[in-house]
């Protein structure tokens, strides 16, 4: 379209190079006849282009690989002179490409470099009807796309999915469809009779949906569902209203004009299950895109690392039209120690300002945190930043835990009503997961005599007993 001399395409990673100083060799490379071209003929050279796929290979921040040889940066140092150096050149077109903006260093994004950034975000529902309408088209036409596949229908069921992850689900899709006229015995085989009338339906279409192709920015409605491994029992009117008020933050962020942003503080002490409330908010509001960051899914990285890992789950969030952010325990997530009272302060900036920025325009956030120290966070100024604030109640009384050991059907019900009879005097103030797994243990113990003690021994021993 622009009448360039042959675009230049090259991945990133076969920039490199094991030999020494190769590496650099190549960038040379990549920019030679162009410079050769310049030098000829000036201002009348023609205009050379290259386009760099996955630019975060090559590009990364200097400074921030650790493979001791420092190839990377010298490699960022060679494409910067190249590209801005003392010899400009003005007959080239550089594009790079990248889904790791964050990585790559800021001295290439500058003005004068690669200084034009431009973002290909989700498609919407039309530009998924479009997409769709291109990867069936060759079905449609040779008459093997069922009448009852619907794109509109398809469109609107693949929010959050990319173009590659929509040409991803046709295939699939096919595959299915392939499948069903597979007899496997002892050979794998189609009928070639059948095999003409092949077509792909709606139902392979949502078979696919639901077991083949996941968008990478989509609820991941299973890993979320982990957290919920013995749901949620209604065992006090306050679970209701808990999730109920959710709901209505949730619709606050999903329905109102003005509200872009929407963050909820869920406190409560130990083993109340606020990670579980929290998730079961996530996934009742039904936004496409939930992620939830956890102490335990960020362990075993540096601490620029869980900064970055943090920051780009928070900008995957915002390329979605509406997202959820759970923030597990922030006490863990911000590295608290009691003893001299110890954070990582660079954590608790990052919080901050996450939980404050606003999402780009036209773009809606959910973010909701769980804590078991409000005071701390009140201390260090995040707390006074959450829009709205839920409290997990613990199990107090016992006939709400009677109604939790009834759930688990760890007890029966007259091994219930006699738990109940003697625990009738005491003081109950136990977490609903420590409740939980006190039934469990208390489960293996053998008869019903022998359950019984055991319960009220491990409660007793859990502080639950006052
Ligand atoms: N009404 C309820 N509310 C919350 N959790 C419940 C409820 N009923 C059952 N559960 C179960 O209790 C467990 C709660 O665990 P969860 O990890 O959410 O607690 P937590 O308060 O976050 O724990 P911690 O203090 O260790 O962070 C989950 O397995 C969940 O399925």
């Amino acid at each position: 379209m622009l009448n360039t001399r042959k675009p230049k395409i090259v991945q990133g990673p076969e920039i490199l190079s094991k030999m020494v100083g190769e590496s650099e060799a190549n960038v040379r490379a990549l920019f030679a006849e162009a410079e050769a071209e310049e030098k000829q003929m000036g201002a009348n050279s023609g205009l050379h282009m290259i386009i760099m796929d996955e630019l975060d290979a090559i590009c990364k921040q200097r400074g921030s690989t650790n493979t001791g040889t420092g190839v990377h940066d010298t490699v960022v140092n060679q494409l910067l002179s190249k590209i801005d150096g003392v010899e400009q050149l003005n007959n080239i077109l550089i594009i790079g490409m990248t889904n790791r903006k964050d990585m790559i260093d800021d001295a290439l994004l500058r003005p004068g470099r690669l200084e034009i950034h431009m973002e290909i975000s989700l498609p919407n529902e039309q530009g998924r009807v479009e997409i769709l309408n291109i990867h069936t088209a060759t079905m449609k036409k040779s008459g093997r796309l069922d009448a009852d596949v619907d794109i509109a229908e398809l469109a609107a069921l693949t929010k959050n999915f990319s173009g590659a992850e929509i040409e991803g689900l046709v295939r699939a899709a096919q595959s299915t469809s392939l499948n069903s006229y597979v007899t496997a015995t002892s050979k794998v085989e189609i009928n070639p009779e059948v095999y003409k009338q092949l077509k792909v339906n709606r139902a392979h279409f949502l078979h696919s949906l639901e077991h083949d192709v996941q968008p990478a920015f989509g609820a991941n409605i299973d890993d979320l569902n982990d957290y919920l491994l013995y749901g949620i029992i209604p065992w006090s009117p306050d679970i209701s209203k808990i999730l109920q008020e959710g709901d209505l933050y949730a619709k606050q962020a999903g329905n109102s004009d003005r509200t872009a942003l929407v963050s909820l503080l869920l406190e409560g002490e130990n083993f109340t299950g606020k990670t579980a409330l929290a998730v079961k908010i996530a996934i009742n509001s039904g936004f496409p895109f939930t992620k939830i960051i956890t102490p335990g899914k960020l362990v075993e990285l540096a601490d620029m690392a869980k900064i970055r890992a943090i920051y780009k789950i928070f900008t995957d969030a915002y390329k979605s039209e509406i997202s959820c952010v759970i923030l597990d325990g922030i006490e863990s997530l911000i590295e608290y120690v009691p003893i001299g009272m110890r954070f990582n302060m660079s954590m608790v900036q990052t919080i901050m300002t996450l939980i404050k920025n606003m999402p780009p325009r036209g773009k809606k956030l959910m973010i909701i945190a769980t804590s078991s120290n409000p005071g701390l966070l009140k201390d260090i100024g995040l707390r006074q930043h959450f829009t709205h604030t839920m409290i997990a109640p613990l199990v107090q009384s016992v006939s709400n835990m009677a109604d939790i050991v009834e759930t688990l059907q760890v007890f029966s019900r007259e091994e219930t009503e006699s738990l109940k009879m003697q625990l009738k005097e005491v003081n109950l103030r136990v977490g609903v997961k420590k409740l939980i797994d006190i039934c469990m243990t208390a489960k293996q113990a053998g008869d019903s005599e022998a359950k019984k003690a055991t319960f009220i021994n491990l409660l007793t021993r859990a502080g639950g007993i006052l």
